[in-house]
């Protein structure tokens, strides 16, 4: 894994262009995530914990928005099911490309690791297979909010009885204090892990085109709509949480 630091946006930029996951992110992905998203590395370990729980024998474990397969890599830690493969889906290519890397360095040197496929695609126009765990980490906020409720209820008519459907999503809060005090906290969480107050409000900038965060009323009743059955969220740090959905 590349310890690469992240300083995309430590030098002031003229024009600060939308965020994409292009190849400089691509190098430094593995810090930024774990400097920027409180509980990440809780929930990326706990989500192979919990997909455990759900995996059925034979069947499809899908890791939607795959970046570097963190989240594949925690299933293959934990998932001990018999005849279960991964399909990690990823469309920016750099990120696939860096992805593949990373598992087949792992098929070498282990033999009894969980087979994965790893897909240059957009989850918007897959063919999903019957599947029992789906994992949507950190990706449903970077849909276009209008293909959210139809990407979902795919998802849900593809999961097998007894699976599930782990997301987690970075949260906006109804109410103005809760929003404001928790955006502060997670501000605060960036300077604790060394990003000045420019890297702060430039990836801010960054972001805000491209990634739109609902509340957690949202997501429970856009669940329901796609035609889960019931919505369990598992963990939440600051602003930053994590669902389990039920078929
Ligand atoms: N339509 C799409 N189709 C496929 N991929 C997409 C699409 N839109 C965005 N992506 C991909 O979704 C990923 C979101 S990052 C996920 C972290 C990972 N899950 C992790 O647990 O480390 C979250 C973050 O950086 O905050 C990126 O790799 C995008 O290319
Ligand atoms: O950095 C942020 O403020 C975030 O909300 C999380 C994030 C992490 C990595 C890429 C894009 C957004």
């Amino acid at each position: 894994m590349s310890k690469e630091p992240d300083r995309l946006f430590a030098q002031p930029l003229a024009q600060v262009p939308d965020f994409a996951f292009n190849e400089d992110v691509v190098r430094v992905f593995p810090d930024m995530i774990k400097r920027s998203v409180p509980g990440y590395p809780t929930i990326v370990e706990n989500l192979g914990v919990l997909a455990a729980q759900f995996a059925q024998p034979g069947s499809v474990l899908y890791d939607l928005g795959s970046s570097l397969g963190a989240v594949t890599q925690a299933l293959r830690r934990h998932v001990r099911t018999d005849g279960c493969r991964v399909i990690a889906v990823d469309n920016s290519a750099a990120m696939v490309e860096r992805c593949r890397e990373y598992l087949n360095g792992q098929d070498s040197m282990f033999q009894e690791l969980l087979p994965v496929e790893v897909i240059e695609g957009d989850i918007l126009a897959l063919e999903f297979q019957p599947a029992s765990v789906v994992a949507l980490n950190f990706t449903l906020q970077f849909i276009a909010p209008d293909q959210r409720t139809a990407l979902l209820t795919r998802i849900r008519q593809s999961l097998l009885p007894g699976g599930a459907l782990i997301l987690s999503e970075k949260l906006r809060f109804e109410d103005e204090q809760e929003h404001a005090l928790l955006t502060d906290l997670h501000i605060a969480f960036k300077r604790a892990n060394g990003y000045s107050e420019l890297e702060i409000a430039q990836k801010r900038s960054a972001i805000e085109n491209v990634m739109k965060p609902d509340s957690l009323e949202e997501h429970r009743e856009r669940l329901l709509a796609a035609g889960f059955s019931k919505v369990v969220p598992w963990f939440q740090c600051l602003n930053f949480a994590s669902l389990i959905a039920l078929p």
